[in-house]
């Protein structure tokens, strides 16, 4: 069984916006998945559902089995639990996260005392050693976040997160504002934590090089959905759908002094996730569409040796049928990727067999399991579920602690009044705690 298994995971916040529409994803112990994608693509949306924690209205579907258990259906006093103790999440901006007016040391300690009904000794004791394996002295406890860098801070909220020892971490692009060499030493704290600890990890990013750098599989999402999933320095090198293909030849490599000179970047935006143009979503933006790409969305298909790729040009037979944009170290053979999977250029080439029926598009490769088709296309109706409407599986409750707090789901935390992500008008008010709906995230005041 896997750690986590996500099948046909939609999400549509309640102005109608389609974040997420019909995800699939799987994440071994012990193993670390990238998602990388443009800003607005859904990537935090995804991480808030896997843990249920986006604002009160937004319809769910699909489901997000971790350890077997579906969290989506999971009553709320359960839900609690696993929100530390299964998975916890460590969010960007680590000033905005954690609450400026109390010790560190006590932020880390609350869920140590809530969760695992810790004495005040022992969780003091534990903070301490939390402390320590983020490489902090544990001395530093009695700090507020404002006496920290942002580096120590952004330690404080790996701690956190590690608090209860949780079997999953999301770190929602836990380097953003960090100098390139903090950014290296969190990076590398995670990955050892990881590997020392066999929990699974999450990633998110928009920069494709540092998911390479870290995680084992890349999952590359345009518009909510997943368009390329496979081994992550693959994915990088070697990107078989356009936009992932755009997505790295926008980077520039070291060795690679004529990408300084020549950047590739993508033209045009993301489309509107509330006026989703019909077909592929990347089409308006595809330098290799075809016509046929504006009657249908390719569903993610077999393409190729463990790679997955939702273009209708892309199939198991012809996996690089196409591109965008080669980078400049691989012009020479006429753009293509460096794995000998041949094809790609800068167009459409002749004999790709673009212009044929793709039998591919049509299926995914998790059409031997009937719950994956079904889901991905449409959100199954005994999922979906409204934050606002009776739903007999989500029963809140009155006691909770406000879970509004920080990093970690659930945990520790800025008060609305003085915390974090105020910067993210988007992120509104959360409306967890006591007797509130369960579809919530952090507060942003
Ligand atoms: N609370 C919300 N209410 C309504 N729409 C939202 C909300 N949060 C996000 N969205 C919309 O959902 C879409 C996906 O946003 P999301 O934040 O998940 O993208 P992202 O890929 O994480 O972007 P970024 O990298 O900028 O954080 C965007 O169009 C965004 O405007």
């Amino acid at each position: 069984m896997s750690l986590l298994d996500v099948r046909g995971l939609t999400v549509t916040y309640a102005g109608g916006t389609a974040a997420v529409r019909g995800v699939d994803l799987r994440l071994e112990a012990g193993r670390k998945l990238g998602i990388a994608g443009e800003s607005g693509c859904g990537k935090s949306t995804l991480a808030l559902a896997l843990l249920r924690l986006l604002p009160a209205g937004t319809r769910v579907g699909g489901e997000v089995l971790l350890d077997g258990e579906d969290v989506l259906a999971m009553k709320w006093g359960r839900l609690r639990a696993v929100r530390w103790a299964g998975a916890s999440i460590v969010f960007q901006g680590a000033m905005h996260s954690l609450n400026p007016v109390r010790r560190v040391g006590d932020q880390i300690a609350e869920p140590v005392l809530l969760h695992r009904r810790a004495t005040p000794a022992g969780a003091r004791k534990r903070t301490g050693e939390l402390l320590e394996q983020v490489g902090l002295p544990a001395a530093r406890a009695a700090a507020y976040p404002h006496e920290l860098s942002g580096g120590q801070r952004q330690r404080v909220m790996i701690a956190m997160a590690l608090a209860c020892d949780p079997r999953l971490i999301i770190a929602d692009e836990p380097t953003t504002a960090l100098d390139v060499m903090v950014q290296a030493q969190i990076l590398r704290l995670i990955e050892r934590l990881v590997a020392d600890q066999d929990v699974g990890l999450i990633m998110i990013s928009h920069d494709l090089a540092v998911l390479a750098g870290t995680c084992d599989r890349l999952a590359v999402m345009y518009a909510g959905r997943v368009v390329e999933e496979g081994p992550a320095g693959d994915v990088y090198e070697a990107a078989r759908h356009p936009y992932a293909r755009a997505l790295s030849a926008a980077l520039p490599r070291i060795g690679d002094p004529a990408s300084r000179f020549e950047p590739r970047g993508l033209p045009g935006d993301p489309p509107d996730p509330a006026a989703l143009p019909s077909g592929c979503t990347f089409r308006p933006r595809c330098p290799v569409a075809l016509d046929s790409c504006a009657e249908e969305e390719p569903l993610l298909g077999d393409a190729g040796a463990d790679r997955r790729v939702a273009c209708v040009r892309v199939t198991a037979e012809n996996p690089t049928a196409g591109g965008p944009a080669p980078r400049p170290d691989t012009a020479a053979d006429g753009g293509g990727p460096r794995h000998g999977t041949g094809g790609g250029g800068a167009g459409p080439r002749p004999g790709t067999g673009g212009e044929e029926p793709n039998p591919h598009q049509a299926t995914t490769t998790d059409d031997s399991d009937p719950r994956h088709g079904a889901a991905t296309a449409a959100p199954d109706p005994r999922r979906s579920t409204t934050a606002g409407e009776p739903n007999p599986h989500r029963t809140p409750t009155t006691d909770e602690p406000d879970p509004r707090h920080g990093t970690a789901a659930g945990g520790t935390a800025p008060r609305p009044d003085t915390a974090a992500g105020a910067s993210d008008p988007r992120r509104g008010t959360a409306a967890d705690g006591p007797g509130a709906p369960e579809e919530t995230r952090p507060s942003t005041p």
